[in-house]
């Protein structure tokens, strides 16, 4: 077997590995990092960027169809080509996981290591390659950066190459008739609504109502009609699924009085997604602190898990998997593999999701839930905005949705806000940026608002609860 000593072996080959890889070599060049697929990283390959680029084109259908409200029409048919929306989806895509693996291109070749990495004790990893040749790796320091795969449930291994996951979608050559999405999440919601947008016949099967993330359950009920409207959904029914002898998969369905049927080509699987932590050889090393999930437990500012030298980031950590996440998170997990015993605390911004269904919906700061656990009743206020009569939305006939925001009572320290309307991609950054800084809701709303915009739907929003709250000075606070 070959032998390695490195000072630090990153595990995992996307964002969060590469960041942590870039990172680590800042303090030593004795740095190794494994890769058991292929370099790329899942977002540019099979996630944020393939998942845009569907929905661009999803887009693109949807629009000229509803055109009418402005008095202009669109005549004739639009025509979906499904084989020409999948090379686009796949050639743009293919640009971008060529810029990250040029990246990678350019790093020493001796210190990438193709193959499967697995802990056999605290500091040593073994690699086994797609040929069954094993290296083995002694490492001072070792980053876990090894993502997540989708869940899929133990009854739909039955369904053979007719259950897929989101890997297998930027793959098709064309588009096909008719899919089953398991998962009103967020991925289930983005590329559900898009396949239906490009004219696949699309159920979406969910669970306990739940929408898109949303925790607010005003913002739900909103998204829920919503979405109602323009898709299939039965997101609490009772389903089985079998293949017919078509080799079609159907699924049976019953909700109340909802009950029936749907026969599909394929089913795709996305309930969630699970961390690669589970199959790495933890239980080899003595001592490391897991959480429920059997996720190694890691302080957040430094990524550092109860055994020192032993790091972790991006998806695998299953703190918050999203890409600008997973880079961040690499990075401060390699600064401090590579510095190590130094450790330091890297900077961890205010939280940010945004789905990109349409419209979208976005959430910043605490979400609802997270406000409800953390504060009395008494001590945090809520403000909305309908986007229904919001003026610059009912110009563009994008006025659909509702936002709420949080604010701390007696400070008026803004909290977070949950969302489905119009421009949410832009709102979420204008509030993140408004929530790292700390701000106040009548700081806030000293900002300047043009007009007519968008943005005046969030003055609304930040009156409303500016309304509602009794603000104490500090000496008031210290007094009371
Ligand atoms: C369909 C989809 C759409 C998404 N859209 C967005 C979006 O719009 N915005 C956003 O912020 N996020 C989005 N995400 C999430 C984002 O892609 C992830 O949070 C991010 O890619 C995680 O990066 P990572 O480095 O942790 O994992 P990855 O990029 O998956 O890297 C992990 C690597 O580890 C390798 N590996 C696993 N096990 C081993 C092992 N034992 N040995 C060696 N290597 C191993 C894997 O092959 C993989 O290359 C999306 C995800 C999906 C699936
Ligand atoms: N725009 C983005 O930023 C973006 C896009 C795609 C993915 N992602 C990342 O990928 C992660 C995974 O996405 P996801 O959509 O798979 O997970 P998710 O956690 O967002 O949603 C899973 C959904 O599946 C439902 N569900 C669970 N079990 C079910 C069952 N048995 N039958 C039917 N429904 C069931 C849940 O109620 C939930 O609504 C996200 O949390 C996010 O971090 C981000």
């Amino acid at each position: 077997m070959k032998q390695i000593q490195a000072d630090v072996v990153i595990l995992g080959g996307g964002s969060a590995g590469m960041g942590a890889f870039r990172s680590a070599r800042k303090s030593t060049d004795n740095v190794y990092i494994v890769e058991d697929y292929k370099f790329g990283t899942t977002c540019a390959r099979v996630g944020c960027m393939p998942s845009k680029l569907l929905i661009a084109a999803a887009e693109a259908a949807h629009h000229p169809k509803h055109t009418a409200q402005f008095g202009v029409h669109v005549e004739g048919d639009i025509r979906v080509d499904g084989k020409a929306v999948m090379d686009r989806v796949r050639s743009e895509r293919d640009r971008f996981v060529g810029f990250v693996v040029e990246d990678v291109n350019e790093w020493p070749e001796d210190k990438r290591i193709l193959g499967k990495a697995r802990f056999t004790d605290a500091n040593t990893i073994v690699v086994t390659n797609n040929e069954g040749e094993e290296t083995q790796i002694t490492a001072k320091r070792v980053v876990i950066a090894t993502g997540s795969r989708p869940i899929v449930l133990p009854q739909w291994q039955a369904l053979g190459e007719r259950l897929i996951i989101n890997d297998d979608v930027f793959s098709w050559e064309t588009l096909p008739k008719s899919v089953a999405v398991f998962g009103s999440g967020v991925i289930g919601l983005e590329l559900g609504q898009a396949l239906a947008r490009l004219g696949v016949d699309v159920h979406v099967f969910g669970l306990g109502n739940l929408i898109g993330g949303v925790s607010d359950p005003k913002v739900a009920d909103k998204t829920l009609e919503i979405f109602h409207q323009e898709l299939t959904m039965h997101l609490d029914a009772k389903t089985t699924v079998a293949l017919n002898e078509a080799g079609n998969v159907v699924v049976s369905y019953e909700q109340g009085d909802d009950k029936g049927e749907f026969e599909a080509e394929y089913l795709l699987a996305s309930i969630g997604r699970k961390p690669n932590t589970d199959n790495i050889g933890l239980e080899n090393v003595a001592g490391l602190e897991l959480d429920a999930r059997g996720v190694p437990v890691a302080n957040r500012l430094t990524m550092q898990t109860n055994v020192p030298h032993i790091f972790i980031a991006g998806d695998a950590s299953n703190q918050l998997p999203l890409l600008h996440e997973a880079s961040d998170q690499g990075v401060i997990a390699g600064t401090n593999a590579g510095a190590f015993p130094v450790i330091s605390e890297g900077l961890r911004r205010s939280a940010i999701g945004v789905v990109f269904s349409d419209p979208q919906i976005m959430s910043i700061g605490l979400k609802y839930a997270q406000v409800t656990a953390q504060y009395a009743e008494e001590d945090f206020v809520v403000g909305e905005v309908s986007f229904h009569n919001q003026g610059r939305s009912r110009v563009m006939g994008v006025n659909r949705g509702m936002m709420r925001v949080y604010a701390e009572q007696g400070t008026g320290l803004f909290l977070g806000a949950e969302m489905v309307g119009p421009a949410a991609e832009h709102i979420a950054h204008l509030l993140a940026w408004a929530h790292q800084q700390q701000m106040t809701v009548p700081a806030m709303l000293d900002m300047p608002f043009y007009h007519p915009v968008i943005e005046e739907g969030v003055r609304t929003a930040l009156r409303d609860v500016n309304a509602k709250l009794v603000l104490v000075t500090q000496e008031e606070a210290v007094e009371a």
